[in-house]
């Protein structure tokens, strides 16, 4: 028996390792022990059986250890030379893909993290200098005021660097943002008199939670949601691009019923679309309540100050939903539904790589080559789907960390322990590999070569698809046994193109069916996938309807056939009447609207504006572009934020949208403003609320009643319906894209809707005008006037570039002038679709 010995001296004084190399002779064996905890099988030998001069000690360097695990370099020069690079980060994010994910750094490192506590810090003072009751703050002057948002705005890598060293000392990290502050203020005479009150009241997680939220919100905003925007618009582009190219269907991995390569990719492009705007809808929380929610410190100093309604105004003014219920923790559910719902975006896009790796491998696709590139290193004709499988295997790394975060954070002891501390750390990792898949999934997007001729090839192999059909059309026409004669026709045999011929021949089926049956191919039985692709636009739009709609607790739950039916209508639906063609009518009933909604628009006022205009910059000094682009962005998250991708901006765009060309009798809403204006953006805003003039026509006939509140045959609690018809509008014209303040007779303060100043619109309405009489069931309606640009306050009827009205009654309509077309035009709903 003989066993080699290794040392090192490096690590401890000296370390030995001793490898069995034969089974111990029977007079020695020894009392086995399987020590589990170590992964080799040891023997542990009684000492008192034999002597250590029974072991044979090769003592050398050369030990298996040292030759089999290649770490030489860093073990000799210690590690000093590996500091932090590309090639010595442990994560691949900091290292390998640092480039394509860099952009989410000045939100989500820990430079991020310290540079918005100091903006909730610093904003928190100088919310402090507004509170009347708190004399010891002062007003800041200017100067003063200055002074400390330069800090925010000119947060640099040093200051950050600055703090992690004051760290070093307390040890307590939020602690060390207070004292960097209170040093940069020590010298400013008037800031230096209030210094104490720098994270006054404030326990760290106040400051904490609102910087997790502002780096979630912004680095959402402004790096992850543009990107998976651009992925859906790919998709969309593939669907539209390929809506008439028939390909073979396969369900099971069988032969199925033919479709188009457009309409399976339409409904990847539907379906992340429909994701994404659930991520949108997450409410992004904070809470300012102090050491355990109850605002006990506040109140001590200043009990006459209203502090919960203080705490909220300052959480909104950073743009952020305030959480009034928590302990010393904002409790991170809203994280765990964000997290939740991108894990749900990420497994729809597995599902899309693994599909689009499917067709590759079926030569559907080709993927573009660049010279110099390398497929694979042993097969030189091969070009392997590698953006493909980074992408999925990246999204499982994502969703893993998403996964964990959101089952971990909700979960805090009593008012609260410190594990989500260093959890909340890795948000950046989830949504770094996010970020990673995304622009992985485009890159092999961009390098996709549809191959028609292979799609095509398949097809004329499959001609027993038509069985389908064909037994179809027999069961129509009551031929006897049509699944029984197929089922003899195509099992077992090779089905050809004159097979089916014969047999359709052999039918008896009047002359018109056979005709149809005999032009059919496998390239053109493939239903209405054509139209699939190409209404994916409408298809998008009816998704973010839907979002729009279900906001009203009861239409989720209760819809009726009848209601789906409603929703399931495109927006083609309005179909043109008439046509007034008078000047003077040129805004539908110019009475009304100088006076419901000039009123409306005289009453405006801007308090919820202005708060919006605060929201938070972001770290400058790292990314210059950062901050316009966040604040651009910030108005994405949260109540305001949804997408609607370009291409369902393209408004019949084959359709000449030229002034002069006159409309007709008989065209649809859509064909109609296209014709009228080459305005996109006010197209846009009228067909929205088209969109909810087409809804509340069907609350107005169905909702249980009209003035008030009031209680549904489910017990729940329903909105009057002119509350209803209140909300939908204001949904819409979110919507639109294109709307940027509106009021309404319900609500007068001006709303911002999200759209630009430039190129938007402004709108006031009055939702439901006669909402009181629709239980006595006269005609009712909806008016509303639009303007240019951000003005509602100061305009005149004259200055609308659009007016409008629904009209609820035995018909609903829809009576609508613009400014630069002659007449007033009125729209007809439709019960079907346009014949
Ligand atoms: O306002 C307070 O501090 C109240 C205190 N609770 C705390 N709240 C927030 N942070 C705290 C808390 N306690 C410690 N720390 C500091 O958190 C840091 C934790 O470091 P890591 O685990 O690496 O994330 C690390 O810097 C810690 O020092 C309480 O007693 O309830």
């Amino acid at each position: 028996m003989e066993f080699a010995s290794s040392s090192s001296s490096r690590v401890f004084n000296r370390t030995h390792q001793f490898s069995l190399l034969s089974t111990p002779p029977p007079s020695q064996k020894p009392s086995s022990l399987f020590n589990p905890s170590l992964n080799a099988f040891f023997i542990r030998f009684s000492t008192t059986s034999f002597s250590p001069r029974d072991l044979s000690c090769k003592s050398t360097l050369r030990d298996t250890t040292t030759t089999r695990i290649a770490t030489p370099k860093m073990a000799e020069n210690g590690v000093r030379d590996f500091e932090l690079s590309n090639l010595t980060a442990l994560s691949p994010l900091d290292g390998r893909y640092w480039n394509k994910v860099k952009d989410l750094s000045p939100y989500m490192s820990e430079y991020g993290l310290i540079y918005y506590r100091v903006l909730v810090e610093i904003k928190w003072l100088l919310k402090l200098s507004q509170i009347p009751e708190i004399t010891e703050v002062p007003n800041f002057s200017e100067e003063a005021e200055a002074y400390l948002e330069g800090l925010i705005d000119g947060f640099s890598m040093d200051d950050a660097l600055e703090v992690k060293n004051i760290e070093k000392v307390t040890n307590h990290d939020v602690k060390a943002v207070e004292y960097f502050l209170k040093k940069k203020c020590q010298s400013h005479p008037e800031i230096a008199k209030v210094l104490e009150f720098f994270h006054f009241a404030c326990t760290s997680e106040d400051i904490n939670n609102l910087a997790h939220a502002l780096m979630l919100k912004e680095a959402m905003n402004g790096v992850v949601f543009p990107v998976m925007d651009k992925l859906i618009e790919a998709i969309c582009k593939l669907a539209e691009d390929n809506a008439s190219t028939p390909m073979l269907s396969r369900t099971h991995g069988q032969p199925a019923s033919p479709t188009t390569l457009g309409k399976e990719m339409a409904v990847f492009a539907a379906r992340l679309s429909e994701q994404r705007h659930e991520i949108s809808q997450v409410k992004i929380k904070g809470k300012f309540a102090g050491a355990v929610g109850n605002y006990n410190a506040h109140f001590s100093a200043y009990p006459s100050v209203n502090w919960p309604l203080i705490a909220k105004e300052f959480v909104e003014s950073l743009g952020l939903c305030f959480n009034p219920y928590v302990t010393q923790i904002e409790p991170h559910d809203y994280m765990a539904r964000l997290f939740h719902a991108i894990i749900v975006f990420n497994t729809i896009l597995i599902d899309f790589d693994r599909d689009i790796w499917g067709y590759i491998s079926l030569a559907y696709f080709k993927q573009t080559t660049k010279a110099g590139e390398i497929g694979s290193s042993t097969m030189p004709h091969k070009v392997n789907p590698i953006d493909f499988e980074n992408s999925e295997g990246n999204l499982g790394k994502a969703n893993g960390n998403l996964s964990h975060l959101g089952e971990k954070l909700p979960v805090s002891r009593w008012q609260r322990d410190l594990t989500d501390s260093t959890v909340l750390r890795n948000m950046g990792e989830g949504l770094g590999h996010s970020l990673l898949a995304y622009k992985s999934a485009l890159q092999g997007i961009a390098k996709l070569q549809v191959n028609e001729t292979r799609l095509s090839e398949d097809l004329n192999q499959s001609w027993e698809v038509l069985a389908e059909p064909i037994q179809t059309v027999m069961r129509r026409y009551s031929v006897p046994e049509p699944y029984e004669k197929l089922k003899e026709l195509t099992r077992g045999r090779a089905v050809t193109k004159d097979s089916i011929k014969e047999f359709i021949e052999g039918l008896e089926l009047p002359k018109e069916a056979k005709d149809y049956l005999l032009e059919l191919t496998p390239h053109t039985y493939v239903g209405a996938a054509i139209e699939l692709s190409k209404t994916l636009d409408i298809a998008i739009s009816l998704i973010l309807k839907r979002t729009i709609f279900g906001v009203e607790p009861n239409l989720a739950t209760h819809t009726t056939s009848e209601d789906e039916s409603e929703f399931g209508k495109s927006n083609m639906l309005w179909f043109g009447i008439s046509d007034y063609r008078s000047e003077f009518a040129k805004f539908g009933h110019p009475a009304k609207m100088e006076t419901g909604i000039a009123c409306c628009a005289r009453g405006a006022y801007l308090p919820g504006v202005s708060q919006h205009s605060k929201a938070p910059v972001s770290p400058q000094s790292i990314s210059p572009s950062c901050s316009s682009r966040s604040l651009k962005s910030s108005s994405l998250f949260g109540e305001t934020l949804r997408f609607v991708p370009r291409s369902s901006l393209k408004v019949s765009k084959a359709k000449n949208s030229s002034l002069v060309t006159r409309c007709e009798i008989g065209d649809s809403l859509e064909e109609f403003l296209t014709k009228a204006t080459s305005d996109k953006g006010l197209i846009r805003v009228l067909m929205c609320m088209g969109e909810a003039l087409r809804t509340i026509a069907f609350k107005v006939r169905t909702a249980s009643c009209g003035g008030t509140a009031c209680v549904n045959s489910f017990g729940d609690e329903q909105l009057a319906v002119d509350m209803l018809a209140n909300n939908l509008l204001f949904e819409a014209l979110t919507y639109s894209h294109f709307c940027k303040y509106a009021c309404s007779e319900e609500v007068p303060e001006l709303q911002d809707m999200g759209g630009p100043t430039e190129g938007g619109f402004s709108v006031a309405f009055d939702p439901l005008d006669g909402s009181s009489i629709v239980d006595t069931n006269f005609s009712v309606g909806t008016i509303f006037g639009v303007w240019p640009g951000d003005k509602l306050t100061g305009v005149t009827g004259r200055d609308q570039v659009a007016a409008a009205m629904g009209v609820y009654g035995p018909r609903t309509t829809y009576v609508l002038a613009l400014k630069d077309y002659p007449g007033t035009h009125e729209f007809l709903l439709l019960d079907e679709g346009v014949a």
